[in-house]
């Protein structure tokens, strides 16, 4: 059951991407793709430049080749005699064309590199800062995995189309266009022989075009699935082993590289026959070329040394004809990666600054006004249904209720990390919308149940609430809350490394980190979303009078799990299926032998069944 219902899940996520994937696929890759040259215009010009020498450097070896062969010998009474200078002249010539070549070739794939790398990291840094500015429900919608795909692995596909993709294109281009006339200019004959084969040659390699496209992002599409399911398993890696699924999520990630492996062989499949077809078309283009020539010597009209030169040209003609085929399979798979990433640059965040913000709130007076609220706007249910709710400045406000009744969205509706769907929330009077987004969440500091922390030592995670302070500041602020005595026992006390995520500190040392770090940033309104997990009683009184003396002279929002914790608090607000039920002091609230008391109630039997002090949860009632 749980594998169907992570495979439908799975499956809508691929569908909604799907779905705006082919909105984008009549748009025009290679125009959007064009303006990041800009950037690179220098480069660009003097590969261009480069190439059309390099053209040139090719086209003369043949015309060496014809004045050996019609004027290197010559037939004298005494039989053939050698025309030294020229055949010296002739080789030399040749020599210097190779060495030219070779050093103009280096040069040429130098620059396009060093383009390339520059192109490549603007656009990731391009694709990171609008990932930063997207609004949450992008975030909830989309797989971390298939985020990932696009910024890294899209990303690196553009490589050989933006960077060897045009000078191949413009060399192949050139090599054609003075080919044909080099043929035309030997005998125009020669050149219709050879150009009859290139209406097949094009058509063919047009339906390649379309066929290639469409195997590429599939392809890609089949890749970003498995990377998607890579990363979820690795984040998820704790509850795999608890819940001993392993094989089953083993069995999946095979499935998603076996639906892999069939498009991509299914793609090489359909496309490995243009390489021989176009060979054949190429022979036969040979032949009637050396029929038309044969004729000609036989009429007098050209001469061996000319066929011999022809012969050359036939290769620079039809070559660069065969060399679409790459570029077009360059082209597509190059296109579908940037149809990706265009896709996640044109999403728009949902949630934007109002054009002339207001001045950042400075003293925490919090109002929630006939608040209505979904996460899914298809949804049917709503999560805040007609919420009212004021907390003064300087109250401390403890809000409870059931699991899943809506206790955290109020705060995400605080910070703006959703926008309501009718009413309004105010802060300092001024509705939410009419702040800049950092600074309204600059003035709000979230203690969450699931911290955050980032690589890097306890110090740098509290430097990043006041980046200039000095080390004594950030541990004076720490001494300041009580906290030191824990954060001191660490292995390398402060200077300890915090792991991945935080992964190395306890929750309640994690959480003794970020009240530091809230009552660094200083700011007006304060949220503690208690922690579920248990910590032991003396982490959890430190944790409690530090959170006490951080929000002295703040608002704070205390989303309470333990009952115990919450009985001084300034009010109580209890929530039910969105919406306040009762609100009042501890002892008020139990007089009315409401929601309320039935919570503390049911807390406390808990409590007592486990003769552990945190044992019962409001989240459990
Ligand atoms: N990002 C999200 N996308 C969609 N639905 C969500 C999202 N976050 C929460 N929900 C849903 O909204 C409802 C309220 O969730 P919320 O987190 O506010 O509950 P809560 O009262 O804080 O619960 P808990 O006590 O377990 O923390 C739940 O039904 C939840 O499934």
């Amino acid at each position: 059951m749980a594998e169907k219902l992570r495979q439908e899940r799975a499956l809508n996520d691929i569908e909604l991407e799907q779905a705006l994937a082919k909105k984008s696929l009549d748009r025009n890759m290679f125009w959007r793709l064009l303006p990041l040259l800009k950037q690179v215009w220098k480069q660009v010009t003097t590969v261009i430049l480069l190439e059309a020498v390099l053209v040139g450097v090719i086209f003369i070896r043949p015309w060496f080749l014809r004045e050996v062969i019609d004027n290197g010998f010559i037939q004298t009474a005494q039989g053939i005699l050698l025309n030294t200078p020229l055949l010296t002249w002739m080789s030399i010539g040749m020599a210097v064309s190779w060495i030219v070549r070779f050093g103009i070739s280096g040069l040429s794939q130098y620059l396009s590199g060093s383009a390339a790398v520059h192109i490549l990291n603007s656009l990731r840094v391009q694709v990171f800062a609008h990932l930063q500015h997207l609004s949450m429900r992008y975030f909830d919608q989309t797989k971390a995995g298939r985020i990932i795909s696009r910024a890294d692995r899209d990303i690196d596909a553009l490589e050989p189309l933006l960077i060897q993709g045009p000078p191949e294109l413009l060399s192949a281009l050139l090599r054609f266009v003075v080919a044909a006339v080099a043929l035309w200019w030997i005998s125009p004959k020669l050149l219709l022989a050879l150009a009859s084969i290139v209406p097949a040659l094009f058509a063919a390699t047009w339906l390649f075009k379309r066929i290639s496209e469409k195997n590429w992002a599939k392809v890609a599409e089949a890749r970003a699935r498995f990377t998607a399911h890579l990363v979820e398993t690795v984040s998820g890696v704790r509850i795999i082993k608890q819940t001993v699924t392993e094989a089953d999520n083993a069995h999946r990630y095979r499935s998603l590289l076996h639906d892999f492996n069939t498009t991509l062989i299914k793609g090489n499949i359909r496309t490995s026959w243009f390489l021989p077809f176009t060979q054949v078309l190429s022979t036969v283009g040979m032949a009637l070329l050396l029929g038309t020539g044969a004729l000609g010597i036989v009429e007098q009209e050209l001469t061996v040394g000319q066929i011999a030169q022809s012969l050359f040209y036939v290769q620079l003609f039809l070559g660069p004809l065969q060399e679409l085929n790459d570029l077009f399979e360059r082209y597509s798979t190059g296109a579908s990666s940037a149809q990706r990433i265009f896709l996640l640059l044109d999403t728009e965040p949902e949630i934007i600054d109002p054009p002339q913000p207001k001045l950042p709130p400075v003293s925490g007076h919090v109002a929630f006004n006939n608040v209505h609220f979904k996460y899914n706007p298809d949804a049917a249910k709503l999560v805040i249904q007609g919420l009212n709710l004021e907390i003064p400045p300087g109250q401390v406000l403890a809000i409870v209720g059931p699991t899943g009744h809506g206790k955290s969205t109020i705060v995400q509706l605080l910070t703006r990390f959703y926008e309501v769907n009718e009413g309004e929330v105010l802060v300092d009077g001024v509705n939410v919308k009419d702040y800049q987004q950092t600074l309204l969440r600059r003035k709000v500091g979230l203690v969450l149940q699931d911290n955050v922390l980032f690589s890097g030592s306890v110090l740098d995670n509290l430097r990043l609430a006041a980046p200039e302070a000095s080390d004594d500041t950030l541990i004076q602020a720490v001494k300041e809350l009580g906290a030191d005595e824990i954060l001191e026992r660490l292995p390398k006390g402060y200077y300890t490394e915090v792991g991945p995520l935080g992964a190395f500190l306890s929750h309640g040392q994690r959480q003794l980190v970020c009240i530091v770090r809230a009552y660094l940033a200083d700011p007006a309104i304060l949220v503690l979303d208690e922690a579920t997990s248990a910590v032991d009683l003396h982490t959890e009184r430190k944790i409690q009078n530090a959170f006490r003396r951080l929000s002295e002279g703040r608002t704070a929002i205390i989303i309470a799990h333990r009952l115990s914790t919450i009985r001084d608090a300034d009010a109580i607000a209890v929530i039910r299926d969105g919406q306040i039920v009762e609100k009042g002091l501890h002892n008020e609230l139990i007089a009315l032998h409401g929601h309320y008391s039935g919570l503390y109630k049911a807390y406390q039997e808990a409590s007592e069944a486990s003769a552990l002090p945190d044992a019962g949860r409001t989240t459990v009632a």
